[in-house]
């Protein structure tokens, strides 16, 4: 990583390849087995199955801002081309002043035209959040929306009424056991959809359409993917009907390094819809140790088992 991003400095993986194309299994570590059976069911579902029709053939995308100094967010910005940016806030063991100029530093660059949304990563209570969001939404002279200011449902329905900016759901989405429950309650005014997380493309590809029928606008983010996992993403976004905002997958730019030389940076905010297979020189450039291959091999085997897939050894090879 280009910097320390949800708490990690190294993205680590498993690209797996089918007859159909390549699969991306990545889970953070702090994800226990059972957790990951989504993410690989997704990583074998992109290498067996075909992705739905497209609609679209580019995806408008925001650059999304780590937590930075105000310098480098700002050069971020404005390396980026993006007309949206997307800014981590209430990082563990930050402040709200510091966020705060990180936010005025991406209005500068991105110009009044230009959106800012943020994401709190349920960082805050109930009040934390209706303060951070009002002193948040002045820093950044106007926020698109906030993304997850609170753990629950229950939470974020009550933000919801206190303040003016519009809630984005992701965590209670992709780590809820009912990703309905949240746009059932009417608890958020748009939802982030992961394809890793729930299953593959076509898994969230169905949740995003009943999330849809809630009302819910979508917004496709990735889990910092590499080149394979952002095109699933891509692949999603380009299918559904409806994509009024910037998508979060322009996350390559987090990354020193990635595996395919398919998928460009975005240009004018935008990337391609394509698929990006692993190009041999990158991944001998991005290949694991033999320690960290034993645990992703051991890890993928434990997932494999609870996701009923076959012991033959077969998959833990790909
Ligand atoms: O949405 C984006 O711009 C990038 C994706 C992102 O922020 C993210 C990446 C990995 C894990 C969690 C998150 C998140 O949105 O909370
Ligand atoms: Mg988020």
């Amino acid at each position: 990583m280009r910097a320390r991003f949800r708490g990690i400095t190294v993205r680590e993986g498993v690209l797996l390849r089918g007859p159909v194309g390549w699969g991306e299994f990545a889970p953070f570590w702090d994800y226990d087995d059972a957790a990951c059976v989504p993410w690989l069911r997704s990583a074998v579902e992109t290498a067996t199955r075909p992705w739905p029709a497209p609609v679209r053939t580019t995806v408008p995308v925001n650059v999304t801002v780590p937590v930075v100094g105000p310098e480098r967010a700002a050069a971020l910005v404005r390396a980026s081309g993006c007309r949206t940016a997307k800014v981590k806030v209430a990082d563990p063991g930050t402040d709200l002043a510091a966020d705060a100029d990180r936010l005025a530093a991406v209005r500068e660059a991105i110009g009044a035209d230009g959106a800012i949304r943020i994401d709190a990563n349920a960082a805050w209570d109930q009040d934390e959040a209706v303060d951070a969001i009002r002193r948040l939404d002045r820093a950044a002279g106007g926020l698109e929306y906030v993304e997850q200011p609170c753990r629950s449902v229950a939470e974020l329905a009550a933000v919801r009424r206190r303040v003016a900016v519009p809630i984005a759901a992701d965590e209670s989405i992709r780590r809820a056991e009912d990703p309905l429950a949240v746009a059932r309650a009417g608890a958020a005014d748009l939802a982030v959809v992961k394809v890793a997380p729930l299953g593959g493309v076509w898994a969230a590809l169905r949740i995003a359409e009943q999330v849809a029928e809630h009302g819910l606008p979508i917004v496709v983010s990735s889990a910092v993917d590499t080149a394979v996992g952002l095109a699933a993403g891509l692949a999603l976004a380009a299918a559904l009907p409806e994509l009024p905002y910037a998508c979060g997958l322009a996350t390559a730019a987090l990354l020193v390094a990635d595996v395919s030389d398919a998928l460009p940076a975005p240009v004018d905010g935008a990337l391609p819809v394509l698929p990006a297979p692993p190009s041999p020189d990158r991944l001998d450039t991005v290949a694991a140790d033999e320690e960290t291959t034993a645990r992703w091999t051991a890890r993928l085997a434990r997932v494999a088992r609870l996701v009923g897939l076959p012991e033959d050894g077969h998959l833990a090879r790909a």
